[in-house]
């Protein structure tokens, strides 16, 4: 099984407009990767009751997410011209057995019951908007700008609950860890170099596209928290 934990290859990171996008669009970028429930997490102040929440939520997030995954593999393989977008994307989605069985670990140690939580609004719509993206009409340029921003706001906001000066709670940083460490981010990096090679050859329609889903993404995890946090 990939671990991407271990696998941490060095990847260059370079500016492109994915970057440009991200200082464009900074205020929900920052809502996205800092938002309260998150730092309730690094300062310790986290209410239980709402990890518990969306550890119900993101266990049933992360089912509809597979499917997502696998989508943007098959397109690796017909679409990227480019071998090497295979093996990183099925990096990425055979760390997701691991992640699934990591949820239903953390849900018996905090009692929660995945067989009996249904998707709130916040997750349905999330779920909604990634099968929109999984159909054949959507670039591979568009699809992987998503599947970068989808796992860079959790490597973002894992990893700032790891940062010095954390007080994140000891039962919690097995979370961190899980999306907060150094062989994820660089598996990160590696999705966003694909995204930016794509966009470098994109049509201005495909550029706007791509930065429109972006910022969908980063609203929907934005609502997501909220959700977490008993917003909807
Ligand atoms: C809502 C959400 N966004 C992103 C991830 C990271 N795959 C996640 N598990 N859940």
């Amino acid at each position: 099984m990939k671990n991407l934990e271990t696998s941490s290859m060095e990847e260059p990171e370079k500016t492109g407009m994915i970057d440009t996008w991200l200082d464009k669009h900074s205020s929900i970028y920052t809502a996205a990767t800092r938002h309260a429930f998150v730092v309730s997490i690094r300062d310790g102040s986290v209410d239980l009751s709402s990890f518990r929440t969306w550890l119900g939520q993101d266990y049933l997030f992360v089912r509809g997410f597979v499917p997502f995954v696998a989508n943007v593999l098959i397109r690796a393989g017909k679409e990227s011209g480019e071998s090497s977008d295979m093996e990183v994307v099925l990096g990425g989605l055979a760390s997701l057995y691991d992640e699934i069985e990591w949820f239903k670990r953390e849900g018996s140690k905090w009692n929660v019951d995945f067989s009996t939580i249904v998707p709130q609004k916040a997750n349905q719509e999330y779920r909604r908007f990634l099968e929109a993206l999984m159909s054949s009409g959507v670039k591979y340029a568009v699809i992987m700008t998503a599947f970068w921003a989808i796992e860079a706001v959790y490597q973002e906001s894992f990893a700032h609950c790891l940062e010095d000066g954390n007080k994140t709670p000891a039962e919690l940083t097995g979370a961190c860890h899980r999306w907060g460490n150094d062989g994820f981010k660089q598996y990160c990096l590696s999705v966003k170099n694909i995204a930016e090679r794509c966009l470098e050859n994109a049509s201005s329609e495909v550029l706007a596209e791509a930065e429109n889903v972006l910022v969908r993404v980063l609203e929907h995890e934005v609502a997501f928290w909220e959700m977490s946090r008993g917003g909807n």
